[in-house]
């Protein structure tokens, strides 16, 4: 029998793409609520008990809601996109790539934990460095980026879409998160294996879905002899052996004029870039990927099947 999936906020934006990428296959079998009946706790907490796996796409609150209606039912595994779990000891962070035994981690866990959208370039750049003694204890680490406004759910799409909301947002690329304690600071310094948290700063484009995420770095306060050429190094071993996050080779970005944000909309997958000059001494790291792609409904379905497997 197909296992049964239940994606719980499966109108909303990112239980939409989940259930788009499941669409035509039959190795599952998907459980569903009419979008009318979406806040029925009583339908919810009756599909939640039914499936074999359960995909929270709701906000916090309502998570740890749903996580406390199956907590006694051991049949049914958790994939939980909220922020709520990230930084739990007792959930799989499902971020498989990062590092050699996170994917049996997340095969062999009840409860794992989507990453967020911007920790999943930050962590995807920056953990690495730190595994291999790259990035040294206390380093002043600094997170930029820009996601497309679908990341701020329906009401930013609805803010960013329609000039008519109360709340319409005409800018065509803002700052947010000014007090320096958005959401994705612990998730970064935990899976980012940093002794200090780091600054970050995120910001929206008039673009659906996209997102560049960058780490710039001065290599003389590196480990010594740290390079343009060895940082790229590291980064190449470690991914290697898998395609969904791929090293864009030096020859490849000392080539390009630019970074396009949208180039891997509708993609699960995610580019690394070191960029800098041979010799220079600073670098910076970018992650480009699509927010909703690896940044949630994509990885969702990569931890989903990666649990199947087990
Ligand atoms: N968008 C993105 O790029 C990313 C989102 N995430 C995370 O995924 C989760 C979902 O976000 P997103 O899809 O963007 O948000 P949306 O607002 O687009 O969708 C959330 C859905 O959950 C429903 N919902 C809200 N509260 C409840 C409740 N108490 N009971 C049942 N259903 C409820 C909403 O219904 P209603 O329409 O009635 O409000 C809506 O259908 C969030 O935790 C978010 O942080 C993670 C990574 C990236
Ligand atoms: C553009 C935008 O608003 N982005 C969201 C993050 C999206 C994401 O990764 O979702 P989680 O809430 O699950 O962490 C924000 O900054 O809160």
């Amino acid at each position: 029998m197909a296992p049964k999936i239940f994606i719980d906020g499966e109108h909303g934006t990112t239980g939409l793409q989940i259930r788009t990428r499941m669409a035509g296959r039959r190795d599952v079998e998907l459980l569903s609520i009419p979008e009318a009946e979406r806040r029925n706790a009583a339908m919810r907490e009756d599909m939640l008990n039914n499936a074999d796996i359960a995909i929270l796409c709701l906000p916090d609150d309502a998570s740890k809601e749903a996580v406390q209606m199956v907590s006694a039912n051991n049949n049914v595994r958790v994939i939980d996109t909220s922020t709520a779990f990230r930084v739990n000891p007792g959930w799989a962070y499902g971020f498989a790539e990062m590092d050699g035994a996170q994917a049996d981690k997340i095969k062999a866990a009840r409860f794992v934990a989507n990453p967020g959208c911007y920790p999943t370039g930050a962590i995807g750049l920056i953990r690495p460095l730190r595994a291999a003694g790259i990035l040294p204890d206390g380093y002043p680490v600094t997170v930029n980026a820009v996601s497309g406004y679908t990341g701020g759910g329906k009401q930013m799409i609805a803010q960013m879409e329609n000039p008519d909301h109360p709340d319409a947002i005409s800018a065509p690329h803002f700052l947010y998160g000014l007090p320096l304690t958005h959401k994705h600071v612990p998730e970064m310094t935990v899976h980012g294996l940093l002794d200090r948290a780091p600054i970050f700063s995120p910001s929206v484009g008039k673009f659906a879905q996209g997102m560049i995420v960058q780490v710039p770095l001065h290599l003389d306060d590196l480990a010594e002899g740290t390079t343009m050429e060895s940082i790229h190094a590291a980064l190449a071993a470690h991914y290697a052996g898998q395609d969904i996050v791929t090293v864009v080779p030096l020859s490849d970005s000392k080539a390009l004029p630019r970074v396009n944000a949208v180039e891997l909309e509708g993609k699960d997958t995610m580019k690394l870039f070191v960029f800098g000059t041979p010799g220079g001494s600073q670098v910076n790291l970018v992650a480009l990927l699509d927010n909703l792609g690896k940044g949630a409904s994509g990885a969702a379905v990569q931890n989903m099947d990666l649990m199947l497997a087990s």
